[in-house]
This record gives C-alpha cells, structure tokens and sequence, in this order.
C-alpha cells in the first residue's frame, strides 16, 4: 500500500478539526488535530494520535493533562497558527484561554472543550495513540462545527 494513495483516501473522510493543548511539569504546548475519537462513554473516553516526530511530541509525552478543544465555523486561522512551525508563545498569544481542572489551556471559543487525563498511551508506527479521561467539559452556546474534508476547511452551522 503506497502512502500516497491512503492519505488520498483519507482526504475523503470529513473529520472535525481539534486543537489539542496540555500544561504541566514539561511546560505548555498545542497542536491542531484531526486524528481524535470518541471509544467509550464509561469512562468517558477519547483518543488522541500524535506524530512522535512533531515538535510538541516530547511535551504531550511527559505531561498527563491534556485539552480537545474542537474548532467551530470562522477559526481556520487558529488551526493554522497550532498547524506547525509557529513558536509556541505565539500560538497561545493567538487565543483566548484559561485552565480548568487538569491545568491544560481550554480555549475560550471552542465549538467544544474535552479537558482529559491522559490514562494509556500505545505506539502505533510513526504515532502514539493517547486515551484520554474526560475530566470535565465545555460547550458553546451556539452549536457550529469546523470540518477538514479534501484537503479544505468547511463550516457547518444548525439550521436555524
Ligand atoms: N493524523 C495526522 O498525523 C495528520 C497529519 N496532518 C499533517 O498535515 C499535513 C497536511 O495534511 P493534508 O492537507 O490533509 O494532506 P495530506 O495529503 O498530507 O493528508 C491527507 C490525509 O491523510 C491523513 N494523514 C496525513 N498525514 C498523516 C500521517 N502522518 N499519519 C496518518 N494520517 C495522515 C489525514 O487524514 C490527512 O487529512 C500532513 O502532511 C501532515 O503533516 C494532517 C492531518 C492528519
Ligand atoms: C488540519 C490538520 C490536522 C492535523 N492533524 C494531526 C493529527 O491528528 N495528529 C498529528 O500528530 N498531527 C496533525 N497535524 C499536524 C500537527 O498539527 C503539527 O505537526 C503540529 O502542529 C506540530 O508541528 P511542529 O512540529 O511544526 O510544531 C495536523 C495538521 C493540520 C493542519
């Protein structure tokens, strides 16, 4: 199987764009994801993949708090500026945020916010898979969501 022709079929999958944050004993960081996933609502359960090549990774690995904070309609600048190559201070200088529970940044205008415990993590190829314990959550008031389908961003709002 070539690289090239999975990633094309996966650019036909719709996934909901995520920035995923963490703060603790390693310092702060964040990244855009679309590799996130609900697996069981007993315990309330996400999983998040994360390229261990990615310049956040030795952050994620040591800290075990950590923020799904889904984009809604109108933040494809924020999922640029998580996306890669900006120095971290810069990419929280770009948001509104705070600390709940866990200590990792929930961003202010977030579709929805996942603050988690990182509870098990697994080595898959060139990522690790990171489960999640949603600790508490956060919702907007209006539901909208933002969508990374054939390489582009869309925006889906209720129809009112
Ligand atoms: N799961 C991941 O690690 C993802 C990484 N990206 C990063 O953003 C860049 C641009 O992405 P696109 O514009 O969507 O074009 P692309 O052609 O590089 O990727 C198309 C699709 O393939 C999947 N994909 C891409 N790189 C992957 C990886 N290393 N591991 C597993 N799945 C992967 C994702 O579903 C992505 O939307 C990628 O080259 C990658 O660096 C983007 C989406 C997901
Ligand atoms: C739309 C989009 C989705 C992405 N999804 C993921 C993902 O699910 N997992 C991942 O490890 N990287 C993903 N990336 C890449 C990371 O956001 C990027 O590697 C990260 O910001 C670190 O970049 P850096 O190494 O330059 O700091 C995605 C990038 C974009 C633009």
């Amino acid at each position: 199987m070539d690289k090239t022709d999975f990633r094309d079929a996966m650019a036909r999958l719709g996934a909901a764009v995520n920035i995923v944050t963490t703060d603790g004993p390693a310092g702060r960081a964040g990244f855009t994801a679309t590799a996130v996933c609900s697996v069981t609502d007993d315990p309330p359960t996400l999983l998040v993949c994360l390229n261990r090549g990615a310049s956040v990774y030795p952050v994620f690995a040591a800290n075990d708090a950590l923020c799904v904070n889904a984009l809604g309609a109108g933040q494809q600048a924020v999922s640029g500026l998580f996306g890669g190559k900006t120095p971290m201070a810069e990419r929280f200088a770009g948001v509104a945020w705070h600390a709940e529970s866990t200590g990792a940044p929930v961003l202010d205008d977030a579709a929805v916010s996942f603050d988690c415990r990182v509870v098990r993590r697994t080595e898959v190829g060139t990522h690790d898979v990171l489960f999640c314990e949603v600790q508490s959550l956060a919702a907007h008031a209006e539901p909208h969501a933002l969508v990374y389908f054939g390489r582009a961003y869309h925006e889906l709002r209720l129809a009112p």
